[in-house]
């Protein structure tokens, strides 16, 4: 019997990743970290905001580290690795306690060792051929990315029609004032953003601000 006060990680993802994902929130945090002591701090105070889900992106040299941080002592936040731009960074964020995993794009060795570590993942794609190339891996969940650069919640739409099979996860220039538009379409899960966690306000400690920026995304589940 666990005590109320204990807190049990939730079992890893084995379906799909984008349901799993939008089950926490609508709205995954892209989070950089530069000091490997804001992992923790950052994923609970998302948490404790009702968003129980950290994308790390793998951008500074603590990044591994702050993933391994979270996947030890914030079990009840589902962490994911981002900005896998080397087939290599796949074992490595896996390795370091990634549940998921995040691409910016989707080049063949990327996707394999993505699939290779047996993690969920996401792809990066931002035009339809790519879009139909991670189709033909068999993989139906990706990001689109950059979201807003490369079409917007307008270019979702018009894909939804001939390419149903694609879902995603836009994230690129999304934030609360176009969030909406994009989880009303069909083929949008949930969407991605570094709002939630500004440089600004993670260099200050300022984790009571990090809360109130993710308990406001509750509103925008449609
Ligand atoms: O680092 C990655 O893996 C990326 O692909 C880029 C991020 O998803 C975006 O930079 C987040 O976008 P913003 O919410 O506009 O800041």
């Amino acid at each position: 019997m666990s005590s109320p006060s204990e807190v049990t990680a939730p079992a890893p993802v084995t379906g799909s990743l984008l349901d799993a994902l939008a089950a926490r929130t609508p709205v995954v945090p892209v989070v950089v970290v530069d000091e490997v002591a804001w992992a923790v701090p950052v994923a609970r105070a998302l948490a404790a905001g009702g968003v129980p889900v950290v994308e790390l992106t793998l951008r500074t040299p603590v990044a591994l580290e702050a993933i391994r941080a979270i996947a030890a002592e914030v079990p009840e936040v589902l962490v994911g690795a981002g900005t896998i731009v080397t087939p290599a960074q796949a074992e490595e964020a896996r390795a370091a306690g990634a549940e998921f995993l995040v691409s910016p794009g989707a080049t063949p060795a990327l996707l394999a060792a993505m699939a290779e570590t047996g993690l969920p993942y996401l792809p990066g794609t931002a035009t339809v051929s790519e879009v139909l190339a991670v189709l033909e891996t068999g993989h139906q969940e990706m990001k689109l990315f950059p979201a807003e650069a490369s079409g917007g919640a307008a270019f979702l739409a018009s894909v939804a029609s001939p390419v149903p099979a694609a879902r995603f996860c836009p994230t690129g220039g999304i934030g609360p004032a176009n969030a909406a538009a994009y989880l009303r379409l069909p083929n949008v899960a949930c969407v991605g953003g570094s709002w939630l966690t500004p440089a600004g306000v993670l260099a200050a400690g300022d984790w009571s601000r990090v809360t109130d920026l993710a308990r406001a995304v509750a509103e925008l589940r449609p």
